[in-house]
């Protein structure tokens, strides 16, 4: 199992973030109300946000430092980001949008082999039939999994989902829940999970709550459940 941690410390507008996650692997589940610096988190980690004061590491690799001065690009922290929505590209096909990231440095593959890696990933996810399907012809659920499958390729150090079930109607929903449990305990990659709904966390998953900017309770979903800290908590494991 991989070590991370990430310590984001910043003021955006007016979020005031002062966080710290540590996990030995595994899905860390991120939860909070509206507005509390959720999917701000995830965007710093991925490295979409300068002018931090965080240190970020996974697995031993320092992808940023404020205190020693390393700035990681993007690209280059080789994390696997499934924003809100999933921001697949409109323009391309299924295939394309899952072979992308394996253009770009540091692999710059070339197309007929990136081509042939996202195909081979497609069948393992079950979704083959997909590959030259346009992305405004996927339903939300497919959408979901090509998401999944083009932020797997590159074998991330680290996997941040934002929301991932968030853009699903009820059916499709449960469905996809449990296609995701099974991807992401196939693996050993650790996983950085924001969600709103408490069906989407497995028992033994840890669990951090933030609120407006802090860390204001973490355990699993029974810990939380034995002493709730707040409204949110105690609404978030009984809706
Ligand atoms: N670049 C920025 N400039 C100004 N304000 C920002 C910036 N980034 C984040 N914020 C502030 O941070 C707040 C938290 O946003 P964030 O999207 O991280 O919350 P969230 O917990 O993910 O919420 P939700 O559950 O609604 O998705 C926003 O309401 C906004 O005020």
């Amino acid at each position: 199992m991989k070590h991370w941690m990430a310590t984001i410390r910043g003021q955006l507008g007016r979020l005031n973030l002062d966080v710290t996650l540590e996990s030995k692997g595994g899905v860390l589940a991120l939860i909070g109300p509206n507005g509390s610096g959720k999917t701000t988190v995830l965007r710093a980690i991925a490295g979409a946000i300068s002018g931090l004061d965080a240190e970020i590491e996974v697995g031993g690799e320092v992808l940023e430092s404020h205190r020693k001065g390393i700035w990681m690009e993007p690209e280059q922290r080789q994390l696997g980001y499934v924003p809100q929505g999933y921001g697949l590209f409109e323009n391309l096909n299924v295939l394309e949008n899952v072979a992308f990231g394996l253009g770009l440095a540091p692999r710059k593959m070339n197309r007929k082999d990136s081509h042939e890696r996202a195909r081979k990933l497609l069948a393992e996810m079950g979704i083959a039939e997909l590959e030259g399907r346009q992305v405004k012809r996927l339903s939300g659920g497919e959408k979901q999994r090509v998401a999944l499958a083009r932020a797997l390729i590159i074998e991330p150090r680290l996997l941040l989902l934002d929301e991932p079930l968030a853009a699903l109607d009820v059916e499709t929903r449960k469905t996809t829940r449990e296609f995701l449990k099974s991807r992401l305990s196939a693996q050993e990659r650790p996983v950085l999970m924001v969600t709103h709904d408490s069906r989407d966390i497995d028992p033994e998953a840890h669990v951090v709550v933030l609120d407006k900017g802090r860390v204001v309770q973490n355990g699993t979903l029974e810990e939380l459940g034995a002493a709730p800290c707040n409204g949110f908590v105690r609404a978030f494991l009984d809706p």
